[in-house]
């Protein structure tokens, strides 16, 4: 935004891990003295009991860090959580901005809205700005969020510069001079021309934004948002829309900044292109990184600590330099790059650890759980899952050569062979990661070439992965209620609104009898990725069971595990087995597997060599060729 002017806040609306928020004090010891609710009602009446007596100057300031908060609170959600970077964010401003402003001021719209009371123009121009939001948006998040690395920023850049552009050359939007005699905001016949009454609204919004998003983040939904930051396989697996989501996320962040620039239209009064620009969205970013931007109260932050900082620079280098210019710019890069440097993760986990001492996350009540719909399994002996020729090629390279497989209900296969045998490879062709080159996979009856793994997900098939797919940061019972995403409804609305509660225990009730049933109870609130690599592959097994499968791809599952743990997740597979699932077990650990499995596939270089019980595996020349080395552990697993 155009000034380049212009809460100090607590921990409470930091999205805190499901298990330490919602659940008994087993999961997360409860410390603290005051309630991070109670500190956040406390500021706001604080700030509403002050902000009459506030020097109009720092009204000023506060209501440019409530808009620049509101656009930082959608590159949170879209950056730090979903794993999406965009520099264009200025550019949705300018659409909000401008949308009104023409709305307001210009006789075609006049012409268009002529039976409109004046009063109802600006709700009208906010209707407008937020549908061509919307459209823009949707449009543009389906044309680049297919793009990952660098190419996703740099295509936010070129549209970020297009939109900002277009401001400039559109006759109706009054060119590089823009629109001036916007009117104030009316509401219920009162004016808030005043920015000390529209500050109001302002901080009203951010709240009321804040609120909703923490309530998003708490929830299914938001555990699929945050899903897609583990990488898309890992959530397309556990049944989540990652393409959906994607385009939702971004256009949530895109009508964030819309309602600020409309509600910066009506403070100014005025719009031209240049709070639009490039440069302004990059600073939005700063804004959300310098905060924090795996955090909500972090946009506020940044955006509070961004446009102080400006200012007082501004003020004070060119009284000390002696002479005017840009140097705050200057200085305000190296200031970032050291604060980038130090904390990586913005100031905001900085601020909240030193609080934790005398602040308590707020313990929500959930109503009593209802259970999750189950799934009624396949008779023993259905076949579940059916490879049939399967053939992937990676250029020259036969990963996957005519590979036959059937799973059946109740039975327990493994798939061995030398590393590079091209196990992996056929794990991800039948869970739906990657499409086979030749060959059909059939789950359930249905045939599957072509589609998603989330559609494998719906038909009952769920897996873990030998390279850990978890949300390190978040606690194991979120990790787990990942897996019952589809098991579940409610939408973003729902859950923003607190309309899924009865849902959400639902869910949290599955991910913890999932947790109790794999050794993990006592771990409900620990962050995955304090467990030993051993007990997180656990954790994606409670994972994949919290889905209700029929089918479970298990991508070795005891590596790393001590052996008691070992002789542990055997009982865990046996019980699953005896309960009617499908298994297929991709192991290196022979001794597991031969006492486990009641048949055995072996691939080398792609090709099966041999099929059979244990005993008749491990009696198989060719494979004990195969194993070279490998053929004492074949030998000892006897
Ligand atoms: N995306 C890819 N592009 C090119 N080659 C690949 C790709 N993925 C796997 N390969 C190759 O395919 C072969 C099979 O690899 P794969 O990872 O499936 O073996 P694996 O049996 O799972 O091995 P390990 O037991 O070590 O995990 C290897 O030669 C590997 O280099």
């Amino acid at each position: 935004m155009p000034h380049t002017t212009v809460s100090k806040v607590s921990k409470a609306c930091e999205p805190a891990p499901a298990g330490a928020a919602q659940h008994t004090a087993g999961d997360t010891p409860v410390r603290g003295f005051v309630s991070a609710r109670t500190l956040v009602l406390a500021a706001v009446a604080l700030l509403l009991a002050a902000w009459g007596f506030l020097p109009d100057f720092s009204v000023t300031l506060l209501n440019y860090i409530g808009l620049y908060a509101l656009v930082a609170l959608g590159l949170v959600m879209l950056t730090g959580v979903g794993g999406m970077t965009s520099f264009g964010q200025a550019a949705f401003v300018g659409i909000g901005a401008y949308a009104t402003a023409w709305a307001c001021t210009s006789p075609d719209a006049a012409a268009l809205l002529g039976s409109l009371p004046p009063a109802l123009l600006p709700w009208a121009g906010l209707l407008l700005g937020l549908a061509i939001t919307f459209a823009v948006a949707w449009f543009l998040g389906a044309i680049t969020l297919k793009l990952s690395g660098h190419y996703l920023p740099l295509c936010t850049i070129a549209w970020g510069l297009s939109l900002y552009f277009l401001f400039g050359n559109l006759e109706l939007l009054g060119g590089h001079t823009g629109i001036t005699g916007v009117p104030p905001l009316v509401v219920a016949g009162f004016s808030l021309a005043s920015p000390r009454v529209l500050g109001l609204l302002i901080w009203a919004v951010l709240l009321l934004a804040l609120w909703a998003l923490h309530n998003l983040l708490d929830s299914r939904e938001g555990r699929a948002i945050r899903a897609l930051k583990g990488g898309r396989v890992m959530a397309e697996s556990m049944g989540v829309d990652t393409g959906r989501q994607r385009i939702k996320l971004f256009v949530l962040a895109a009508l964030l900044a819309a309602v600020s620039g409309w509600l910066y239209a009506h403070l100014q009064r005025f719009v031209n292109p240049t709070p639009f620009s490039l440069h302004i969205g990059i600073e939005y970013l700063f804004m959300a990184v310098v905060g924090g931007a795996g955090h909500l109260w972090g946009a506020v932050l940044g955006a509070a600590l961004i446009t102080l900082l400006k200012e007082q620079l501004q003020d004070w280098l060119p009284r000390l330099l002696g002479s005017s210019g840009n140097f705050e710019v200057i200085v305000f890069g190296l200031l970032m790059l050291f604060v980038l440097q130090r904390f990586a993760d913005g100031l905001w986990p900085q601020l909240s650890a030193r609080a934790r001492r005398w602040i308590r996350p707020t313990v929500a009540r959930l109503p009593a759980a209802a259970p999750l719909p189950e799934r009624s399994l396949p008779a023993r002996g259905t076949v579940v899952l059916q490879a049939h020729q399967v053939t992937k090629r990676f250029g020259g390279l036969i990963a996957n050569n005519a590979v036959d497989l059937t799973v059946r209900a109740g039975e327990i296969l493994a798939l061995i062979g030398p590393n590079g045998a091209g196990k992996s490879t056929f794990f991800n062709m039948i869970s739906g990661v990657d499409d086979p080159t030749a060959g059909e996979v059939r789950l359930m009856g249905q045939a599957m070439t072509g589609k998603p793994s989330r559609e494998f997900a719906a038909l009952g098939l769920s897996r873990s992965f030998q390279h850990v797919r978890l949300l390190g940061q978040r606690t194991v019972l979120e990790n787990v209620a990942v897996g019952a995403h589809r098991r579940a409804q409610r939408g973003w609305l729902a859950s923003m609104l607190r309309q899924d509660r009865a849902e959400e225990a639902a869910v949290l009730a599955e991910a913890r009898r999932q947790m109790e049933r794999c050794g993990l109870a006592a771990h409900a609130g620990t962050p995955a990725a304090s467990l030993a690599l051993g007990q997180q592959r656990i954790v994606e097994i409670a994972r994949a069971l919290a889905s209700q499968p029929a089918v479970l791809l298990l991508d070795e599952p005891a590596a790393g595990l001590r052996h008691l743990e070992k002789q542990a997740l055997a009982k865990l597979l046996d019980q699953l087995r005896s309960q009617g699932l499908g298994i297929l077990v991709v192991e290196h650990d022979m001794e597991f597997v031969m006492n486990l499995a009641d048949r055995i596939t072996v691939l080398e270089f792609g090709t099966v060599i041999a099929e059979g019980t244990p005993a008749e595996v491990q009696g198989n020349q060719r494979v004990l060729d195969a194993y070279l080395g490998g053929a004492d552990d074949l030998g000892a697993a006897a």
